[in-house]
């Protein structure tokens, strides 16, 4: 069973998705990082973000495998991932590598903007993750600050407020909630609360 797990920035999407995974005994796949791992190889190659054919490049030999996390969660890595994205090339590029890790046998849980409309439409569970720009903004910077990373709340609010309309207004697989996802609005819920929530969307014996 695929299990597609959209939504905006700081929704709680990945924490979600990790969470139904594990519950499950199932493999998880955080999208996001493989365009954060992109912006960030052009970064370090000296490549400007708006360099599509050189980002293409970069995602065609991407591996999974290899994903440093910690590099990858910063909020500037964000900033140009959300840059990077808009390229067609690499999402052609990074298409493949997701549908090939949905294919696993038994499925898996994926998460991001397009899952449940461009890289596995015919998921069997589509969950669209949501939570006021405010929330997010709180529980991105709480996150950051644990993480040392010096900033403020509205500079973390501009920066959600800016990518939501970059990722959903962008040409390539606009970020959107499929037309048979179900939806979630996390502003008042706990992660616990979200998770028992999620589960309420599974098919009956499954979770
Ligand atoms: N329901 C929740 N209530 C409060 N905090 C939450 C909730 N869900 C997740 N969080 C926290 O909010 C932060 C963002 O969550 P998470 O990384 O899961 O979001 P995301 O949607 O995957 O973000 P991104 O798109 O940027 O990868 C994390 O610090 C996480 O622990
Ligand atoms: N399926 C996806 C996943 C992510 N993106 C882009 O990457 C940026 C970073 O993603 P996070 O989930 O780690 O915040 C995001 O802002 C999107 O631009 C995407 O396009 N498709």
């Amino acid at each position: 069973m695929v299990i597609a797990i959209d939504g905006p920035a700081a929704s709680g999407k990945g924490t979600l998705a990790r969470r139904i995974a594990a519950h499950l005994g199932r493999p998880h796949l955080d999208t996001g990082l493989l365009y954060r791992a992109v912006a960030l190889a052009l970064l370090d190659r000296g490549l400007p973000l708006t360099d599509s054919a050189g980002a293409a490049r970069i995602a065609e030999a991407l591996d999974v495998a290899t994903l440093e996390e910690d590099r990858l969660r910063s909020r500037e890595i964000g900033e140009a991932a959300s840059l990077v994205s808009v390229h067609p090339g690499v999402r052609g590029a990074l298409l493949d590598l997701q549908r090939r890790f949905a294919a696993q046998p038994g499925g898996a849980v994926l998460d991001g903007r397009d899952i449940g409309t461009v890289v596995c439409p015919e998921a069997e569970v589509k969950i669209y993750v949501t939570a006021s720009p405010e929330e997010r903004a709180r529980r991105r910077f709480r996150e950051l600050a644990g993480r040392g990373e010096p900033t403020t709340f509205d500079d973390i609010l501009a920066d959600i407020l800016r990518r939501d309309t970059r990722d959903s207004e962008r040409s390539a697989a606009p970020m959107r909630p499929a037309a048979d996802a179900r939806h979630l609005d996390t502003t008042s819920l706990d992660a616990d609360a979200a998770f028992a929530r999620a589960l309420d969307m599974l098919p009956a014996g499954v979770a």
